[in-house]
């Protein structure tokens, strides 16, 4: 019989997130995988560069056996003996996520015996993947509610198709991780942001991002502080052509949603501040504590956590449920899902209270 856990990849997403939270529990647990149907439903199947970096630099963490480390590999084993927090380089020589790269390492380095550094060069704000910004400002609080420690820091900021930017990460460990309880919303307080811009694109479009952004804020909630900053990224800080808003609503209770958005090609900028803004009062009229990407971001945390978690979103995503497949199988473990009148869900799961073998 195998003693790979299998993970089918085309199974509802059918994107890199099943990997990477197969690859990451696979090492936290020390329990081999195989992953098969890989990305089976992005246009170009397979493992892309951002995901072959991840895995190449999760071997060399855990010292693993890897087969199907190939670009384009739709299937692959993985075999990892440890873990190791050390000071690790990756250049991905394109614009791949350096946050989704993050994202797969960061479960595994907070069970490693001592801090780690992870230097990587590729793209800080590239769509459909977690904004550099993000992790820092939303990301970062929620994963301190589990015990979670982490400095990301922004040496050079870079976009598609270019890449060229670059990031250190530094995660401290932990002996293991607090459940977390992010379901009482407060009361609302404020919206907070920036809108950026680079290169040589004018600066309108981050002052367009910005005032639409306001309006809408200003419109639902007069006597609420909006306050959205706009700055031009320096030359020597991000070389290439970018622009994009980062938003955030603080509550009462700390709860932190965020709504973050880079400009693609001919950049409509009243357009993403208005897209932007309305996404995030979705959240603050519904008293959704996590935010729609959050949300699946969570779920592995959640699994590994001592005692038992609940979170407080709105519909779930197809990235949720899949990340939740992926950690049942992994972990052994099981999520509810209760859901609310409008739209609201409540996911909890009774962790595993994983403890850290190496300190
Ligand atoms: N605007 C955003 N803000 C924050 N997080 C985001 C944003 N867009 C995407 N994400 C996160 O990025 C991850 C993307 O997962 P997905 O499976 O789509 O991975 P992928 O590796 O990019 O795959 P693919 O290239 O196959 O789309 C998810 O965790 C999702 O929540």
């Amino acid at each position: 019989m195998s003693c790979f856990v299998e993970i089918d990849g085309s199974y509802l997403e059918g994107g890199g997130q099943a990997l990477r939270n197969a690859l990451a529990l696979s090492v936290v647990l020390n329990r081999p995988v195989r992953v098969i149907k890989i990305r089976a439903n992005r246009p170009k199947p397979g493992l892309s560069h951002q995901h072959l970096h991840g895995v190449n630099l999760l071997r060399d963490i855990s010292n693993a056996e890897v087969k199907g480390n190939v670009l384009h590999s739709t299937e692959l084993t993985f075999t990892p003996h440890t873990i190791i927090g050390s000071m690790y380089k990756v250049d991905t020589r394109t614009a791949a996520s350096i946050t989704l790269v993050y994202q797969m390492v960061m479960p595994v380095l907070l069970f490693a015996g001592t801090t780690s550094r992870i230097d990587v060069m590729g793209g800080t704000n590239v769509s459909y993947s977690p904004q550099v910004e993000y992790m820092q400002q939303v990301l970062l609080p929620n994963l301190k509610r589990f015990g979670v420690n982490f400095d990301l820091k922004v040496l050079h900021y870079g976009f598609y198709p270019r890449g060229n930017g670059r990031c250190v990460l530094e995660v401290a460990p932990v002996r293991s991780l607090n459940a977390v309880q992010i379901n009482d919303f407060g009361q609302f307080r404020a919206v907070r942001g920036s809108a950026y811009y680079s290169g040589r694109l004018p600066k309108c479009i981050a002052f367009d991002m910005q005032h639409s952004a306001e309006r809408e804020i200003h419109r639902l909630w007069p006597d609420h502080e909006c306050t959205i900053h706009v700055f031009k990224h320096p030359p020597d800080k991000a070389r290439d052509n970018g622009a994009g808003i980062i938003l955030t609503a603080v509550t009462s209770t700390g709860c932190i949603m965020g709504v973050a958005t880079v400009g693609e090609k001919n950049i409509d900028g009243h357009m993403i501040g208005s897209n932007s803004s309305c996404e995030l009062a979705g959240y603050i009229k519904n008293d959704i504590c996590v935010d729609a990407h959050m949300q699946d971001q969570l779920i592995i945390y959640m699994a590994l956590a001592k005692g038992c978690s609940s979170i407080r979103s709105g519909a779930l995503t197809k990235h949720t449920r899949t990340a939740i497949y992926v950690a049942e199988l992994m972990a052994g473990v099981k999520f509810n899902i209760e859901y609310g009148n409008f739209g609201q869900t409540l996911i909890s799961c009774e962790g595993i209270g994983h403890c850290n073998a190496y300190m």
